[in-house]
């Protein structure tokens, strides 16, 4: 909110929330993704055995490779992928496999098509976001790219459980809703489980 009572716009949130993420010490970063991987493989939604998505962390974005080197052995860690019709697909990706730059300067599996999976086939969704709030919102990059991959959430229940990866200073008080916006299920930071699963009473 501004002192107005207005709510914030989205791309002053953003320029904000992303230069703090961004302004943060590399010390308080390595004990924060370590925390955050055992509250993502602790989390009441954590699946055994799937597809996982990830994201290479950019851009001052919280780290998820303490969280992919363990997971269980059943579970296969993908990395989203940039597709022309606006939706992700993703790709399993292990460490040492080969990568190619996107059009954000963000690393991608270097795979066939053929080889890439639709958003629907994954059993988690790790999404990166910029801001958070009390209800579930999340404010990501401004592309549009996680509400339009999974859009089929507001008609549909889990699975791929949507949950947010943030660091704890990245939560504000409200982030106005727009029609596209696909609720989070959960926000997982190094210091809390936040479960927004009872907050949206219009998802199935
Ligand atoms: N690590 C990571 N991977 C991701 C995303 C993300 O937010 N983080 N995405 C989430 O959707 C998708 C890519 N979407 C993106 C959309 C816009 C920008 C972007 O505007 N980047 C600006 C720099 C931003 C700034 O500093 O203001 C740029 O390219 O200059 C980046 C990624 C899929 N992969
Ligand atoms: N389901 C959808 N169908 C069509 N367009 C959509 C859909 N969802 C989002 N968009 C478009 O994407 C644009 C960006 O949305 P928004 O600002 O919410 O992105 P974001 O969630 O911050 O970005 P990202 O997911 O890439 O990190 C919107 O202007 C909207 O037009």
């Amino acid at each position: 909110m501004n002192h107005d009572g207005t709510p914030i716009d989205r791309p002053a949130l953003r320029e904000r929330l992303v230069a703090m993420r961004r302004a943060l010490p590399v010390p308080a970063r390595i004990g924060a993704a370590e925390a955050l991987a055992h509250r993502l493989l602790t989390m009441p939604l954590a699946p055994k055995a799937g597809y996982v998505a990830g994201y290479w962390a950019t851009n001052g974005e919280i780290a998820l490779h303490a969280w992919q080197v363990q997971l269980p052995a059943e579970c296969r860690y993908c990395l989203p992928v940039l597709h022309d019709d606006g939706r992700l697909r993703f790709a399993p990706w292990r460490p040492g496999e080969s990568l190619v730059t996107n059009r954000f300067g963000i690393p991608e599996p270097d795979v066939e098509p053929a080889a890439l999976l639709e958003p629907e086939a994954m059993a988690l969704v790790v999404a990166p976001l910029v801001a958070f709030d009390r209800a579930g919102h999340r404010l990501g990059m401004g592309g549009g790219w996680y509400d339009r991959s999974f859009a089929f959430r507001r008609l549909q229940p889990a699975p791929p459980w949507l949950v947010g990866a943030a660091f704890d200073e990245q939560q504000v008080d409200a982030i106005a809703a727009e029609s596209w916006d696909v609720p989070l299920d959960a926000v997982c930071t190094p210091m809390h489980f936040h479960d927004f699963r009872n907050c949206h009473p219009s998802s199935p």
